[in-house]
């Protein structure tokens, strides 16, 4: 199955010069969604994961599914105002302003073996937030996943040294790559 065929290019949007990368008409397709989780999965079956952690919105969307395909717990990063329990938090710069993520303080015990997923990878600056906030944590990073990264916004260094998976990976505009499928036999299904 071709997971690209399930993602929909957006020109323009939210604003000009960006092209949005649509996972909606995937998430609607089981078959396509199903395909995902384990493709984001795959590297980590054998990886003693203990919890999954995810940034709102669209990272929980794929966090959940992954939790239980791992037989990991789930524990959700937030924008302020929406966790009620003592806080770490991290500020961080985005292209134009700033943000914030937060993590309950007991939300993951030193120690503790931690996939950290998000639908997308573009500047990394969210996903290098919640790296900080595991690392105040004191939580083992098993690595990051996620099913698009777009290369060029070079995100990957920012999540040195943890190891990064991506499902689809887009080279260009108009170029991407099913890295999923560059391990597939010629010949055999799948
Ligand atoms: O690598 P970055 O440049 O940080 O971009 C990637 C982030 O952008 C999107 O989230 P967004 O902030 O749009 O919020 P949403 O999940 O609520 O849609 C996406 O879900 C990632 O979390
Ligand atoms: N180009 C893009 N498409 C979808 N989500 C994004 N988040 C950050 N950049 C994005």
């Amino acid at each position: 199955m071709d997971l690209r065929n399930y993602v929909r290019d957006i020109p323009d949007y939210p604003k000009p010069g960006i092209l949005f990368r649509d996972i909606t008409p995937l998430l609607a397709d089981s078959k396509a969604f199903a395909a995902s989780i384990e493709a984001m999965a795959e590297p980590f079956l054998n990886s003693g994961v203990d919890v999954i952690a995810s940034a709102e919105a669209r990272g929980f969307i794929f966090a959940g599914p992954l939790a239980v395909r791992l037989g990991a717990g789930f524990v959700p990063i937030r924008k302020p105002g929406k966790l009620p329990f003592d806080l770490h938090s991290f500020a961080y710069e985005l292209e134009y302003g700033s943000d914030e993520l937060q993590i309950h303080v007991d939300g993951i015990k030193p120690g503790q073996r931690v996939l950290l997923v998000d639908d997308l990878l573009a500047t990394g600056g969210t996903m290098e937030a919640c790296c900080r906030l595991l690392e105040q944590c004191d939580a083992a990073i098993v690595g990051c996943s996620f099913l698009i990264h777009l290369a060029p916004l070079g995100g990957e260094p920012r999540l040195n040294p943890y190891k990064v998976h991506s499902v689809l990976r887009y080279d260009s505009d108009d170029e991407e790559t099913d890295l999923s499928a560059q391990n597939e036999q010629p010949g055999l299904p799948g």
